[in-house]
């Protein structure tokens, strides 16, 4: 080979170098790369480098690293020429080789491909930028770069002070593209990009994400780091918390697992297990400190806790029943047998059902619903009924119940949320088939709040409280085997759909002997009991009794009565304590040390005859009351005043009887013109209450003529009915009630609409006997018997007490008094001879029944004067 071809040669040789085919790893111009090479072509590569003046070589990125033996197409077309500094070879014969880029290089062609790639490239020389924009580009990117260092914190110190020295845009972007950049993709993009400013914005954009990314990772490791502290923190704690348990011998299974426990030993429907245990599972979950664990405990304490399979064994024995309603409660011998009427139909229903294979809610019937005043024996006939039934008893009152959540509870969002009142007696009486009292059901109100009635009539009626659910359960509770019984005080308060599934039982009320034998046999002996005294250290002689009744009660019921007696044993132990021998024995005279003043006496009607004053009857809730009206005429010129709290039905009323007596002035002597120079004054006192109704009509029109004709009223009458225009007289309501409450205050004549006469039989015969009944049909009637005669000298006429003659019997329908009316009074000091006599014999007596004959308390204030002198 001569010289010249010598020459051509090495040239040649020049322009192409051995090829390293790197994997992964872009090089760089301006970078040195550690690579560790393996592949035996290549190894052949690095050696002809190594035998080279210069130690070039090319080295240029795989398109697919999984390829061991490139070829041409299988390399990108740009690499880096770079000078090999440094060359180890492994005993397993690789090596370890680091290179300094040079120049970006094209790859044109494989000039040699075995033992080793030999490549023919085209350099291309580092473009300059220069000028403001790349300065600013330039401190952009260094700006970029430090932050990045900081947060990455993969830079040493000289690291980053060499790399911000870097002036020129070229190299530091390829610096930056070799250190920053990780995917090599993006690596290989970078090293194509020949212009360096548009290389340098590239990278600006790569590490401004990355800075994104590494600052949320930051956020992310600072916020789990806190995390995890916290939870070894606590965990750390709890072990010590049950190291200590341990050593005190404090049980130290999780909460859960003593639920699972419970869960385990209660039989509880499958419905109810399952979601039992979800919530375990979710209490389990839930951190330590989660406000929803209490939420969570509380609602499976209470599915745990309600009885949805422990029933009580009913038994019913009609024998055993009426001993029971007989033992526990005087009289209401009527409503006894309705009761066991009631439960004896129940029973026959119920066997029915066990025979055809019904389930026990079809065989429920009606529901029973005890009407009357308060006090009168409805919840304590209720405690009777399940004693009979060998059931437990719960008791709620829905007085003033007016939010529908009060019935069927709250939902479980809201805070402090519980179930319904329902729910919460079943839970507390611990069984599923209870005898269920629900009080004061005409209490109910409606409100915006939805209707609570709605809600009861789901949970009373058979049909649809089997699947009973509670807002705050969310399962169906099943409460067709509850017996329920509904009472109130007035039945037409009840609202309408409740009504029409109940079988309703009315208890008017006690007469004046009821009471005293209640008083006697059950209050006293149970008050006395509840004070821890004894029969022989307190004694209540029945003239007493009737003397706490009479003029310390006033009440439908016993429950004042009650109150009184309770009153009396406070007194009475705390003598007994301060002397203990003491007997003490209540009289008509030393009442008044332990109950004070009469509370009643001085309130008690006058029942002289009098002008312009008659006795009607009304209704309320507390039973039937006494309603005077009192009627004044005054020089005027025809003005009509009605004052007493009356309502609109009861002024009207007044006006009709008012034309009424126009229209009759004839007949009654009155002159027809009486309006043109008088004034008249109607009034209803008695206890400023609202008073409504057509019942006094009949009333208020006697009182009228009295006031004009200037007859007196007889005051031993008292009387109701509706007055019509033309003198008729209509039907009343509550008769039962207002008579009871004219017995007790000492009425003896009843005028009542003689449409009324089938109500008579509801009224108890004893007080049928003793008094007397005029029905009538038109006004002329009443004011034929109540008025006096006019030439009657009203001041002194005896209106009752001492020596009077019974009053004839009014004919008119029937015989309504028995003999025993006809029988002569006792008078007031022989009544009290008689209590005086009973104070001193202490011995048994028979029970005690009122007779007729007994003081009246017409005159209490009288009597006070009397027994006050005695003292
Ligand atoms: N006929 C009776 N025999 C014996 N005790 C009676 C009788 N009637 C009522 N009582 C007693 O009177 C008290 C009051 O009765 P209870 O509480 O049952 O009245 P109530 O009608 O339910 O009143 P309320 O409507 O206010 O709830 C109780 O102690 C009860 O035992």
């Amino acid at each position: 080979m001569s010289e010249q071809e010598r020459q051509e040669h090495v040239e040649e040789m020049l322009e192409s170098y051995p090829l390293v085919a790197l994997k992964n790893i872009v090089a760089f111009p301006h970078n040195r790369h550690a690579l560790v090479i393996a592949r035996e072509k290549t190894v052949r590569a690095v050696e002809e480098t190594m035998m080279r003046p210069d130690r070039m070589l090319v080295a240029v990125t795989q398109r697919d690293a999984d390829i061991d033996d490139p070829e041409f197409k299988d390399i990108y077309p740009i690499g880096t020429l770079a000078e090999v500094s440094t060359m180890h070879r492994q005993q397993d014969g690789s090596m370890q080789v680091v290179i300094r880029g040079i120049n970006r290089v094209s790859v044109k062609e494989f000039t040699e491909t075995e033992p080793f790639m030999r490549a023919q490239v085209e350099v291309h020389d580092d473009v300059q930028a220069t000028g403001s924009q790349a300065d600013a580009m330039v401190r952009h990117a260094i700006g970029l770069f430090e932050q990045y260092a900081q947060l990455s914190r993969r830079f040493s110190v000289e690291d980053i002070n060499s790399i911000v020295a870097l002036k020129t845009a070229s190299r530091l972007s390829d610096t930056l593209a070799a250190h920053i950049v990780t995917d090599s993709q993006h690596q290989q993009d970078l090293l194509e990009t020949l212009d360096p400013m548009e290389r340098l914005e590239k990278i600006c954009v790569l590490i401004g994400n990355e800075i994104e990314i590494l600052e949320l990772e930051t956020t992310i490791r600072s916020r789990v780091r806190s995390q995890v502290d916290r939870t070894q923190k606590e965990f750390y704690l709890r072990e010590q918390l049950r190291a200590i348990q341990e050593e005190l011998g404090m049980d130290t299974t999780s909460e859960s697992d003593e639920l699972r426990k419970r869960l385990a030993e209660k039989k509880l429907p499958d419905e109810v297990t399952t979601r039992v245990r979800k919530e375990i599972d979710r209490l389990e979950r839930m951190p330590q400190q989660s406000a929803e664990i209490s939420v969570i405990r509380a609602y499976i304490d209470w599915l745990l806790a309600l009885p949805w399979n422990e029933r009580s064994q009913e038994t019913f024995d009609i024998e055993a029943t009426r001993r029971i309603l007989e033992d526990d409660h005087y009289g209401l011998e009527g409503i006894k047998e309705r009761i066991i009427e009631f439960l004896a139909v129940r029973q026959l229903r119920q066997q029915q059902a066990s025979r055809e294979g019904l389930p026990k809610s079809e065989s429920q019937g009606q529901i029973l619903c005890l009407i009357g005043p308060p006090g009168v024996g409805k919840t304590s006939l209720g405690y009777s009924i399940a004693k009979a039934l060998g059931r437990k008893f719960a008791r709620i009152s829905l007085g003033g119940v007016h939010d529908e959540a009060e019935i069927r509870g709250h939902r479980r969002t809201y805070v402090g949320a519980l179930p319904g009142r329902i729910i919460q007696s079943m839970k507390t009486v611990g069984v599923r088939n209870p005898v269920f009292l629900l009080d004061e059901i005409d209490k109910l109100s409606a409100e915006q709040r939805g209707d609570p009635s709605a809600a009861l009539l789901e949970v009373l009626d058979p049909a649809q409280n089997k699947t009973f659910v509670d807002h705050y359960l969310e399962i169906p509770f099943d409460l067709s085997e509850v017996f329920f019984i509904c009472t109130g005080n007035v039945k037409y308060q009840i609202p309408r759909p409740l009504a029409d599934r109940m079988d309703i039982i009315d208890l008017p009320g006690y007469m004046l002997d009821e009471k005293v034998n209640i008083g006697t046999r059950h209050l006293w002996p149970k008050v006395l009991n509840e004070h821890g005294l004894s029969p022989e250290q307190v004694r209540i002689p029945q003239p007493a009794m009737q003397h706490i009744v009479t003029d310390y009660t006033r009440e439908a019921g016993v429950r004042n009565l009650e109150r009184q007696l309770a009153t009396i044993c406070r007194k009475a132990a705390r003598r007994v304590l301060e002397k203990p021998n003491t007997r003490i024995r209540l009289t008509t005279h030393n009442l008044g040390q332990y109950l004070g003043l009469p509370r009643y006496a001085d309130m008690q009607l006058t029942h002289k005859p009098r002008v312009g004053s008659a006795m009607g009857l009304g209704v309320t809730e507390n039973g039937g009351v006494m309603l005077p009206v009192e009627v004044v005429t005054m020089v005027g010129k025809g003005d009509l005043m009605v004052t007493g709290q009356l309502g609109d039905v009861m002024r009207e009323s007044a006006m009709a009887a008012l034309s009424y007596i126009r229209t009759r002035a004839d007949m009654l002597k009155i002159d027809p013109n009486f309006q043109d120079a008088t004034d008249l004054h109607i009034h209803m006192p008695e206890n400023a209450m609202p008073k409504d109704g057509p019942s006094a009509g009949i009333t208020i029109a006697t009182t009228l003529v009295s006031a004009l004709t200037r007859r007196a009223v007889r005051g031993d009458i008292a009387m109701t009915g509706e007055i019509t225009l033309l003198g008729d007289i209509l039907p009343i309501g509550g008769l039962k009630e207002k008579v009871l409450a004219a017995q007790q205050a000492g009425i003896t004549h009843i005028i009542a609409p003689a449409e009324n006469k089938k109500d008579l039989i509801e009224i108890p015969s004893r007080i049928r006997q003793r008094l007397q009944f005029t029905l009538v049909e038109n006004m002329d009637e009443v004011i034929e018997i109540a008025l006096l005669p006019p030439e009657e000298e009203v001041e002194e006429q005896p209106a009752n007490g001492g020596e009077i003659v019974p009053l004839r019997l009014e004919e008119r329908d029937g015989p309504l008094v028995s003999e025993s009316q006809k029988r002569p009074r006792m008078n007031k000091s022989a009544a009290m001879e008689q209590e005086k006599r009973d104070a001193e014999e202490p011995e048994e007596r028979e029970p005690f029944i009122v007779p007729h004959e007994t003081p009246s308390p017409l005159y209490p204030q009288a009597r006070s004067h009397k027994e006050q002198e005695k003292q």
